[in-house]
């Protein structure tokens, strides 16, 4: 079937054959006219269909040749979907806000979402997608267990939206998918992502270590009390125990603070 992949069973591809779950995406993702969008691993445009019908731009990313050759029969004639041929973890993304509607295989779920949320004043706008329900319950968890997941939920809401039942996918899947989605909290400056990078990777070096000395490594330990208790931490609370909201509301308080200076974003979390 692909000139760079193998059969669909043998990758663990599994396609979306509900109409009705491709209508629940793009209408909850909101994108009109005026919008760009990516379906990313766009398959036989099981997604591309009901987004092209919205009026937005569409860009199709698929890499098999039979995919791509199907895709550009299909909307060849629209003027506002592009069937890109490439890869979904390597093609350049749109330089103004776009917004991503998928249903996206297990294989490359986390590397695209690392394109989308690792890097700080990304133009990404926001997300509906169907994935693994696994994946999605880890990417939500109230105290995530990475501190990469902790950096994408600090700064955006991410919410499972509805449980789609394996049925609703051929060759069905083993478990479950969910509807994901994804939208930008709102009040991240440049200079809240500088402090919740600092206090996020502080906290996952030394989750054991008290929360309110994890703080006092960057402003004073009175202050850093005072803090902790105005965002309801209580007195002895492990960094581990502070929750993805907490961190934010400090980062929002401190970022605020002109007196304060941080240290810069790894350039790695840049390169998408
Ligand atoms: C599970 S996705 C779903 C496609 C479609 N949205 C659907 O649900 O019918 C399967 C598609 O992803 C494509 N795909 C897999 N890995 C890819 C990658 N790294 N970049 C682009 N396309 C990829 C496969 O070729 C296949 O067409």
């Amino acid at each position: 079937m692909s000139r760079r992949g193998p059969s669909s069973a043998a990758s663990g591809l599994h396609f979306l054959r509900s109409k009705q779950v491709g209508a629940e995406l793009v209408a909850s993702s909101g994108v009109g006219p005026n919008s760009l969008v990516i379906d990313f691993s766009a398959g036989v445009g099981s997604i591309t269909t009901p987004l092209a019908e919205t009026g937005a731009r569409v860009l199709a990313v698929e890499r098999d040749r039979g995919f791509v050759e199907r895709l550009t029969k299909k909307f060849g004639d629209a003027d506002k979907v592009r069937v890109v041929d490439g890869d979904s973890r390597s093609i350049p993304l749109p330089r103004r806000a776009f917004w991503v509607v998928s249903s996206l295989p297990s294989l490359v779920a986390n590397d695209v979402l690392r394109r989308l949320l690792n890097p700080p004043g990304s133009p990404f706008a926001g997300a509906d997608l169907a994935l693994e329900f696994g994946f999605a319950k880890k990417l939500t968890a109230t105290h995530p267990k990475t501190l990469e997941v902790a950096w994408w939920a600090s700064r955006f809401d991410i919410r499972v939206r509805k449980r789609l039942p394996a049925s609703n996918f051929q060759p069905q899947p083993r478990g479950d998918a969910a509807h994901l989605t994804i939208r930008r909290r709102e009040g991240f400056t440049r200079q809240t992502d500088r402090v919740l990078w600092t206090l996020l990777h502080a906290a996952y070096g030394a989750p054991e270590r008290g929360a309110r000395t994890v703080l006092a490594n960057s402003i004073p330990g009175n202050r850093a009390k005072r803090m902790m208790t105005e965002v309801g931490v209580p007195g002895g609370a492990a960094a581990e125990v502070v929750t993805i909201q907490q961190w934010s509301q400090i980062a929002k308080v401190l970022g605020e603070d002109k007196t304060l200076s941080w240290v810069p974003i790894p350039k790695a979390l840049d390169k998408v």
